[in-house]
């Protein structure tokens, strides 16, 4: 059965309306790219499907295992394993990295994977540290990466988890996608503007959001090979001149 499911979304934020009929599925332990220009409603669509209160679904619904959960808050959809990662992670003062893995390890029942997912992240020696306070920012994404993980997520719904990373960095995150992916079956839907991320994960689909719509869909190395070919402004562009 599909996962997750949006049957075409119209979405507002601030009054004005961002996601304009937006359709899309994934199956169990399915890697969904998404890109788009800045703007497009990526940040919205994940928003909107993990039920933030920041966004409004003015129409369409949304289905987790075929259940209707478009009115569920968003602790509700946590509890049926769906997990969002911020663009920005808030900094937790007197709370060590350690101490929040333990935590949510001890919630998810994860302990035995603390070690292996921060070694596989290069987190180690950031363990003993208040969570995210002064970590750079490779260091935020992949200490976040680390606990959405612990998570055991059905579904992680991660914005940018590459944004301002290094190479190394980069393919640090890659290869723990992959892990997670492959050792917990954890279905994932991934905003990202990365290329390189896209082909060292390889995964499902890559869908390009315009405008509030999903214009092209396909396989992740071929619609991120498109998107470099002709850019976001020919890609939008063409589907503008298709309505
Ligand atoms: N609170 C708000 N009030 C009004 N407009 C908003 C609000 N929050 C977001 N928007 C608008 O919604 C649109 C989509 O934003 P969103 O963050 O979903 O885009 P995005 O595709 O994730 O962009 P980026 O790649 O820059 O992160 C933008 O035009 C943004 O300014």
């Amino acid at each position: 059965m599909t996962l997750l499911e949006a049957l075409d979304l119209h979405v507002e934020v601030g009054g004005a309306e961002v996601l304009r009929g937006v359709s899309l599925g994934v199956g169990e332990a399915e890697v969904h790219f998404l890109m788009g220009p800045n703007a497009a409603g990526k940040t919205t669509l994940l928003s909107a499907l993990a039920g933030l209160p920041r966004v409004r679904v003015v129409s369409g619904r949304v289905l987790l295992d075929g259940e209707d959960v478009t009115g569920l808050p968003v602790v509700e959809r946590a509890r049926r394993g769906v997990a969002l990662a911020y663009q920005i992670p808030p900094e937790l003062v007197g709370v060590p990295l350690r101490s929040l893995a333990k935590l949510v390890s001890g919630r998810f029942g994860t302990g035995a994977y603390v070690e292996e997912l921060s070694r596989r992240l290069r987190l180690e020696h950031l363990m003993g540290r208040d969570s995210f306070r002064g970590f750079s920012g490779g260091e935020r994404k992949r200490a976040e990466l680390f606990l959405v993980a612990l998570m055991r997520p059905r579904l992680a719904l991660l914005d940018e988890p590459d944004s301002g990373v290094d190479l190394d960095s980069l393919w640090l995150i890659a290869d723990a996608l992959s892990f997670v992916s492959e050792e917990f079956g954890t279905a994932m839907i991934v905003v990202t503007h990365t290329r390189a991320l896209i082909e060292k994960v390889g995964g499902t689909a890559a869908h390009v959001l315009c405008d509030g719509r999903i214009v092209y869909s396909g396989a992740p190395g071929s619609v991120a090979g498109l998107v470099e070919e002709r850019g976001f402004k020919g890609l939008c562009g063409e589907a503008d001149g298709a309505r």
